[in-house]
């Protein structure tokens, strides 16, 4: 039972590996590539209680953190939802997100999700 759960892991992290890989191609400011801090965001740990970026969920996958695609698709919303919040829509931080959401979610669509359960279990 353990063994299984680990042997799908594998097949899952790659995946995961992949996917973060395409999707972080975008972010070519990297602005979502490390945690944003309090210097260069005022007051930024007081408003986002539930902070994330690329390099946390990196180590998510890399410790197998993630059991399913879902849990790594709501890491990578909340990351985005986390700049909508934080930063004002006429904000290049704003938008970047909106932009990134937008090519995440096409990467991680129904169609494909299911493919992907199909496929990975
Ligand atoms: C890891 O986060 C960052 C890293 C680098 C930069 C950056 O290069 N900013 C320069 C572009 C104009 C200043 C910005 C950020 C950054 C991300 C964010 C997010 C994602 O909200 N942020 C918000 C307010 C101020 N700065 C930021």
């Amino acid at each position: 039972e353990k063994e299984n759960i680990e042997a799908m892991k594998g097949p899952l992290k790659k995946l995961l590996e992949c996917l973060q890989k395409t999707i972080q191609r975008k972010d070519v400011d990297q602005f979502f590539a490390w945690p944003v801090n309090d210097v260069i965001a005022p007051g930024y740990s007081s408003i986002i209680l539930h902070p994330m970026d690329f390099s946390t969920m990196k180590r998510k996958i890399d410790v197998s953190e993630y059991t399913s695609i879902e849990e790594y698709k709501s890491d990578f919303l909340l990351m985005c939802e986390n700049a909508t919040i934080y930063n004002r829509p006429e904000t290049i931080y704003y938008k970047a997100a909106k932009r990134l959401q937008a090519v995440g979610l096409k990467c991680m669509n129904k169609e494909k999700v299911s493919i992907l359960k199909r496929t990975f279990g």
